[in-house]
């Protein structure tokens, strides 16, 4: 399938969701990431913040249970460049952006890209080899060029994973590993 076969089919899948599944989804899949993860080289720690309505996984579930030795840093979207800035979750206000995304108000700490250790990444599918679908915009693949190549990317999805993505194009970076509400997905990349 294309990608934008892909994201029509996904979005109306996630949005078929009742209230109740989609709470019970985002509980299994908090409850695998921590069983599945090893957080202790963990310092800084990059997580997308939810648009609930939307029924992006509820990643506040995890950034709550975090041990507190790991510093959360959320993104900040430019639709100009298409590029994102990390600023420190604690010491930042947030505010609702234009497209309905919580997102650090631009006061704070800003972390540099190469900071970061792991990054919980949205997604509306992903692929067998871990690739995935996004809005569509490359925020992310453009934000995987700053940071390490060691840094670990585990993205959050509702479904499991498509068989193939057609378009896939040379910015494209493959995740490490996808949680599911059933299942834990690595991929050796
Ligand atoms: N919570 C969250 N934050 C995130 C992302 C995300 O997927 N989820 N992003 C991941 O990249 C970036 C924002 N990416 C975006 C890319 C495109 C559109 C956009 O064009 N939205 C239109 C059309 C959406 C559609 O195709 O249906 C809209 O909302 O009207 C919004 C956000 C950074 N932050
Ligand atoms: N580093 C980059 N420099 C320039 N263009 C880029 C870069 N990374 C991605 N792009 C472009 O951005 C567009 C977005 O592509 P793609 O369909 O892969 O988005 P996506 O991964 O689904 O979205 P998102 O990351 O925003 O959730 C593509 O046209 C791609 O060529």
């Amino acid at each position: 399938m294309y990608k934008k076969e892909i994201r029509q089919k996904f979005l109306a899948q996630r949005k078929s969701f009742s209230s109740e599944d989609f709470q019970k989804a985002c509980e299994a899949i908090t409850k695998s990431f921590f069983a599945f993860s090893d957080l202790s080289k963990v310092h800084y720690l990059h997580s997308f913040l939810p648009i609930l309505h939307h029924h992006e996984i509820d990643s506040w579930q995890i950034i709550r249970q975090l041990p507190p030795h790991i510093r959360v840093v959320a993104p900040k979207s430019d639709f100009k460049d298409c590029s994102m800035q990390g600023y420190l979750l604690e010491k930042t206000d947030l505010h609702t952006n234009e497209w309905g995304i919580p997102e650090p108000s631009g006061n704070g700490m800003p972390i540099p890209d190469r900071e970061i250790d792991l990054v919980i990444v949205p997604l509306l599918a992903f692929d067998q080899k871990g690739y995935r679908v996004g809005y569509g915009k490359g925020f992310y693949d453009r934000f995987f060029k700053n940071c390490r190549k060691d840094i670990e990317k585990v993205g959050l999805s509702l479904f499991p994973p498509v068989d193939t993505i057609e378009d896939l194009n040379p910015f494209d970076e493959p995740l490490d590993a996808v949680i599911t509400p059933d299942q834990v997905y690595r991929f050796k990349n």
